[in-house]
């Protein structure tokens, strides 16, 4: 078999949003002296597919959600002509091809979400091409089904978070994650806010239900080392993204300082960047994507890195990238997933996108063991809503 073509398309998305509000989401933005929706810079709203076709006529589906028309003009212009003429089941050697081919500029970031894009989609023909759902490529079944945790809860008036709360545990979630709205500039007012906002949750969802907190970035080490000891009342499973991905020593002492468990890795890149992250301590959940971290290639080396540290890992994002991986590891006892609902961030926007991600029951997802691949194709029901760009 050999690869023949490389088609990439961005999608995106003109139907309906979700208008920003203010304290949506802690996000990195927020310290700067700016106006308007600091959130802006991290919606979603646009996301690369990559199709790569064979000479037997499989074709592998694979998708980037970061920069979607960089790395389209990325997998075009300089990683197309690495994997075309190949034998995609010679995944390891396409991706160091990949990888070392851009290593100037490549390695993490973009770049490495690109290379992503092409690895997901040659894992998803792998699979069609033996007949096997990827994570029997990976390590075979090692849960009945995936746990998950329902991820939204963005900040809101806190009567509307309880009732959002509330129907997760009608669902039957047994974990969720909530986002927090203020930072360093709102001071203590704001801290008050954050630390109203998790006793709300907490008391509609009461002690029995994991609650993890996510800060993206939002914050910085000294208010976090302030704030977090005012936490520990909640019991947190974990505390995500304090700081920036670049204040590794700021992870380290916060991973340190309390009983909280501090996640992250959603932007972090390769084995490589994972290992240094583990030796430091400066993680106890790894939350990597697949569909930025450098593909199933790289995340199952995480996996396998995380594995000998006893540190979880619990992709960020849920999507079928992601869940094949999570079904695989022992590593893995979890899956984040995101609830089907109208377009705000956008994380949301992979179910217009793409058919064929599992709906959650009683908190689990299920993999179908006769599926191959990943299981998705394009959901063209929803093509009208995205100009799409070829
Ligand atoms: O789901 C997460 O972990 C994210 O970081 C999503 C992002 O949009 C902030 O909520
Ligand atoms: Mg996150």
């Amino acid at each position: 078999m050999k690869i023949t073509n490389v088609r990439t398309r961005v999608f995106e998305w003109k139907g309906h949003t979700v208008a920003p509000q203010a304290h949506f989401c802690s996000n990195a933005m927020d310290e700067l002296w700016d106006k308007g929706d600091s959130m802006g810079t991290f919606r979603f709203h646009g996301w690369t597919t990559v199709e790569v076709e064979t000479d037997s006529g499989i074709v592998g589906l694979g998708n980037v959600a970061l920069a979607p028309r960089i790395a389209k003009a990325i997998i075009d212009q300089y990683l197309a002509p690495l994997v075309i003429g190949h034998d995609p089941f010679d995944y390891e050697y396409l991706w160091q091809r990949m990888y070392r081919s851009t290593h100037a500029w490549g390695r993490k970031g973009i770049g490495m979400a690109a290379i992503s894009g092409v690895d997901i989609a040659i894992w998803d023909l792998m699979g069609k091409a033996l007949g096997k759902p990827v994570f029997k490529l990976l390590g075979g079944r090692t849960k009945e089904k995936i746990p998950c945790y329902a991820s939204k809860l963005y900040r809101n008036d806190l009567d509307e978070m309880q009732r959002e709360a509330q129907s997760y545990l009608d669902q039957g979630f047994k974990a969720m994650k909530m986002r927090f709205g203020y930072g360093p500039k709102d001071g203590p007012a704001g801290v008050r806010e954050n630390l109203n906002s998790v006793a709300a949750v907490r008391e509609v969802i009461g002690e029995d239900i994991d609650l993890m907190l996510e800060c993206y970035m939002g914050w910085n080490l000294e208010y976090a080392k302030r704030i977090l000891p005012k936490l520990e009342q909640f019991q947190p499973r974990w505390l995500e993204e304090p700081v920036l991905a670049d204040d590794i020593d700021g992870y380290v002492e916060l991973n340190k300082l309390t009983s909280i468990p501090i996640s992250g890795g959603e932007h972090e890149f390769t084995h490589y960047g994972f290992r240094q992250l583990l030796e430091q301590r400066a993680v106890s959940v790894v939350q990597y994507d697949t569909n930025r971290v450098g593909g199933i290639t790289a995340a199952r080396k995480i996996n396998a890195i995380a594995e000998s540290f006893s540190v979880p890992v619990i992709p960020h994002a849920g999507q079928m990238h992601n869940y094949h991986l999570t079904m695989a590891s022992m590593a893995s006892p979890m899956s984040e997933f995101f609830p089907v609902h109208d377009v705000e961030i956008g994380n949301e926007l992979f179910y217009y996108l793409f058919k064929g991600d599992p709906e959650p029951v009683n908190g689990f997802l299920e993999l179908d063991d006769d599926l191959p691949g990943l299981g998705l194709e394009l959901n063209e029901d929803y093509f009208d809503q995205f100009t799409i760009i070829e």
